[in-house]
């Protein structure tokens, strides 16, 4: 997977995807991410990059020109394949797994971060496939979105992670939040490992998770359960755990 990114800050882009899980995929070639700045675009001698608001108002909007020779740029670059571009943005559609695990399956991304007031509107109808927003907040650029997209969908690269299990078992991968995870020792001062987990079967291991999960779900983030179709087991053990929560 190719993953462009059109920024005024380059640097903070490759930072991010230079570590951890996004790095080692880069290195193993499983997703390359290139920067594009559209002060390297701009035509005049000040390298121009924004401009006032018309209508006026306070702020600056970045302007057409060089953003949008930076995305030809960078869909040039991606030789051929079919590129979807994303702008991140407060107005975008609510980042969740199903999106992640979509964008995962594409080829070529190019993600538009915005700075300033935002990208001219004129542009965002020409050039843009969809708007997409990582929570109800506004930050100063959308650079930390595309650094939260790239990681998402970086970790589900096929052999990113070294044990793909894990991408599946995560939050959110199959509706439910994760359940609690420990290390040795097996009994510290803060307490010990539940004693199924060191008991070596794997199938009350299973299941002793799922029900962690379920309940966790249920308690943290009931509109996440209300979402999902629970099976017969899922809903015995959600029904054992809230017992004994309320016990
Ligand atoms: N009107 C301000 C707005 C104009 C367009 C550019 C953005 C950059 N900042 C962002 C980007 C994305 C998000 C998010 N929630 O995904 C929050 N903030 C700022």
């Amino acid at each position: 997977m190719r993953i462009d990114v059109i920024t005024l800050f380059p640097d903070f882009v490759r930072s991010c995807a230079a570590v951890g899980v996004v790095g080692r995929a880069q290195e193993r070639e499983l997703l390359s991410v290139t920067a594009w700045n559209p002060r390297d675009f701009a035509t005049d001698s000040y390298r121009t990059v924004d401009g006032r608001t018309c209508g006026g108002g306070p702020g600056m909007v970045m302007l057409i020109a060089p953003t949008r020779e930076a995305i030809v740029a960078a869909r040039k670059a991606g030789s051929g394949s079919k590129s979807r571009t994303i702008y991140l943005s407060p107005q975008g559609s609510r980042l969740t797994q199903a999106k992640v695990a979509e964008l995962a399956r594409e080829d070529h991304l190019i993600l538009l971060c915005g700075r300033y007031e935002g990208v001219d509107e004129r542009l965002i109808a020409a050039e843009v496939d969809e708007e997409i927003s990582i929570g109800d907040y506004v930050l100063s650029g959308g650079e930390l979105g595309a650094a939260v997209l790239i990681d998402a969908i970086g970790r589900l690269q096929d052999g990113a992670l070294n044990d793909a299990a894990s991408a599946e078992q995560d939050s959110f991968s199959d509706g439910l939040l994760d359940c609690p995870h420990y290390a040795r020792p097996m009994v510290d001062e803060l307490g010990a490992v539940p004693d199924v987990l060191q008991s070596g079967n794997h199938a009350m291991i299973r299941r002793w998770r799922l029900k962690q999960s379920l309940g966790r779900t249920w308690l943290r983030r009931p509109d996440l359960l209300a979402r999902r179709e629970l099976g017969s087991q899922a809903r015995t053990l959600l029904e054992e755990f809230r017992r004994e929560w309320l016990a």
